[in-house]
């Protein structure tokens, strides 16, 4: 079968890359064509447009940075839009809003397409080793029900673990100015996750981050501009249903102040340089 990929990133690339391992033929399109190469060099068919990678395959998927890549992709002239229709569908994997959702899979179901939203959880490595866990709602499915609620759901995950990374950049600091060793910290973070009977604060997250924020590296698996823009469409969110989430909005301004520092294109565990700075043990500069 051939399967249609749109957005080469960080993800996309991982992804399309296992679909060609598995066995389906793939067309794959970027915005910045030359992107398209790597998965070309695998067996991957280069499509000029979102339309023509559309048009050739029964099943697209797509996976961009925001709610307007995902639009433009959409709706915009050599769109998917002036492709799909009967028999073909549509998956849409990246992170974006409730909102954005809706209005790609009516336009899509108003050509005669199918739509499945899909975001997912799960970073760089899981999306290499084939592990993500796909929260999806859409047509012929009862996983997540009505479309939006895949969205929403993986919003929730994303602002919940955004706090997380503050909370910890917080702890490492508070560890290292109250004279502890803030590897230590890790340490016993670590012994908590592995023993499961004290397992509260069990978290894997911890574990694979924390190292590399001791060391001040943060090649990047998740970007923070898109760790930042999930916790904009989650407070969004909270907003329409009046939810208070002082937490997360704290957790939002070190991502925004991160991004202001040209922290975006990091992975979004580099907030720790922004709360580093805030609690005087470093200038809060990269
Ligand atoms: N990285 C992670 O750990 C995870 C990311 N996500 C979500 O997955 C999505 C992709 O993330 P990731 O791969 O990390 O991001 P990247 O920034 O690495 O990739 C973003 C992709 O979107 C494309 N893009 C951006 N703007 C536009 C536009 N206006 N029109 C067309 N294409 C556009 C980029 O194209 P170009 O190459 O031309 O810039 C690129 O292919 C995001 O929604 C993110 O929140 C979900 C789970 C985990
Ligand atoms: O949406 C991104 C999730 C990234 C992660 O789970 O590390």
């Amino acid at each position: 079968m051939e399967v249609g990929f749109l957005g080469l990133g960080i993800m996309g690339k991982a992804m399309a890359t296992n679909l060609l391992r598995h066995g389906f033929r793939v067309t794959v399109w970027n915005r910045t064509l030359a992107k398209c190469q790597e998965l070309a060099a695998l067996g991957a068919t280069v499509g000029e447009t979102p339309a023509s990678v559309v048009s050739k395959c029964r099943y697209t998927i797509a996976m961009l940075s925001d709610p307007s890549a995902a639009l433009s992709v959409v709706f915009d002239k050599d769109g998917v839009l002036e492709q799909i229709g009967s028999g073909k569908g549509y998956v849409d994997m990246s992170t974006v809003d409730a909102a954005t959702s809706t209005k790609i899979s009516e336009a899509v179901k108003q050509k005669g397409g199918a739509f499945l939203e899909a975001p997912v959880s799960g970073s760089k490595k899981p999306a290499e080793d084939g592990q993500l866990v796909i929260l999806a709602a859409g047509d012929k499915s009862f996983f997540l029900g009505e479309i939006g609620n895949g969205a929403k759901m993986k919003l929730v995950v994303n602002m919940v673990m955004g706090s997380m990374m503050n909370s910890l950049s917080e702890g490492l600091c508070l560890a290292d100015k109250s004279g502890l060793s803030p590897q230590t910290l890790l340490d016993v973070l670590y012994s908590l996750t592995i023993k499961k009977d004290l397992g509260a604060i069990a978290n894997p997250m911890f574990k694979l981050k924390g190292p590399t924020m001791l060391q001040g590296s943060y090649s990047p698996a998740f970007p923070l501009k898109h760790q930042q823009k999930d916790m904009r469409l989650a407070l969004a969110l909270g907003d329409e249903n009046a939810v208070a989430m002082p937490v997360s909005a704290a957790a939002n301004e070190a991502f925004k102040k991160a991004r202001s520092l040209g922290l975006g294109d990091q992975d979004f565990s580099a907030v720790y340089e922004v709360v580093k700075g805030a609690g005087g043990s470093g200038s809060g500069q990269p």
